[in-house]
């Protein structure tokens, strides 16, 4: 029996056990270059494990998700954090699962606004990156270097995901 998520709103305290929010927190802000810059310091960390491997940045550009959806797996990426900030101030989805037992848990779904990122804590179950709308283009901090970064879990049943309101 397929099982419907619903979404949540992504805020630091419900993302806190997969990872960071990438967003201007006023906690976090220091003035620079003379009071002309705001830097919101230090948000979260780009990890890597294993020698070889190093912190890259690419540009993913995705295609909208067409709705309702259906999460039928979930990855993970156990040498390094991932994180996606979007370019465009566009929303998008973020789903995340706590591990059980080497497996994914329930997917939990969240809205990012326009002006929040995140950064997925080393091996952290989600699905790919998931664009709403319209083709939006994304900042990527993750991992290259050697070894499997990718682990991947199907679901017996898949979970569905209803349009968001935006
Ligand atoms: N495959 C890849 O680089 N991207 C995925 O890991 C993803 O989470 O979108
Ligand atoms: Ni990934």
């Amino acid at each position: 029996m397929t099982q419907h998520l619903d979404i949540h709103p992504l805020t630091k305290t419900a993302f806190s056990p997969f990872g960071d929010v990438i967003e201007a927190d006023p906690a976090t802000m220091r003035f620079i270059n003379g009071g002309t810059t705001e830097r919101f310091h230090a948000l979260s960390n780009a990890e890597t494990i294993g020698d070889g491997a190093r912190v890259i940045l690419n540009l993913f550009r995705g295609q909208p998700r067409a709705f309702p959806f259906s999460i039928e797996m979930m990855e993970r990426h156990p040498f390094g954090s991932q994180c996606f900030v979007p370019l465009n101030g566009r929303p998008f989805l973020v789903v995340v699962a706590e591990d059980e037992g080497g497996k994914p848990g329930r997917p939990q779904v969240f809205l990012a606004q326009g002006d929040q990122g995140v950064n997925y804590r080393v091996n952290v179950w989600h699905y790919p990156l998931m664009a709403l709308d319209e083709q939006s283009d994304f900042l990527i901090v993750d991992r290259d270097g050697p070894g499997n970064n990718l682990e991947e879990y199907f679901f017996d049943t898949p979970f569905i995901i209803g349009a968001p309101t935006l």
